[in-house]
């Protein structure tokens, strides 16, 4: 009803400013968007499934997510797919991988220090309620 609609549109602002936040973090760049497969063509072979900061804002707007944890899931794939995808031990991989690492650590400061413990109860009750 009316207030559960309150809440989650409260969440899709909360999960807008976390997202926009950490596009805006030029160590982020490669994150933003979509891996491009023209330039990795063996991206998907190794990721099965890829995920980058535009795709949680479309995700958001379709109105995907119910509480913060689904979102931070589906965040989460971003930084483990570069792990995964950026393994070795060259300089380039090193890059990416320590990229990734703040992108976690980035992540989980924002949303610790900005969500209210009220407010995701709120979103898990109308999870568990549907
Ligand atoms: C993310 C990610 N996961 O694996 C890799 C590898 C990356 C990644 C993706 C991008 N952006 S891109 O897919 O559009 C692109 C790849 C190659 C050449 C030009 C653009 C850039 C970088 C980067 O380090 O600059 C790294």
């Amino acid at each position: 009803e009316e207030q559960e609609e309150d809440v989650l549109r409260d969440l899709r602002l909360f999960l807008r400013y976390v997202t926009e936040s950490l596009a805006q973090d030029r160590r982020f760049k490669a994150f933003a968007k979509p891996v491009d497969t023209e330039e990795v063509p063996d991206y998907t072979l190794v990721v099965k499934a890829p995920m980058d900061l535009s795709t949680l804002l479309t995700n958001i707007d379709e109105q995907k997510y119910v509480t913060v944890d689904e979102f931070v899931c589906d965040a989460d794939l971003i930084w483990k797919n570069a792990l995964e995808y950026n393994p070795d031990s060259d300089p380039m991989d090193r890059h990416i991988r320590h990229r990734a690492c703040a992108l976690r650590d980035a992540l989980r400061s924002i949303i610790r220090a900005e969500l209210n413990e009220g407010f995701q109860r709120a979103c898990e009750e109308i999870r568990a309620s549907r």
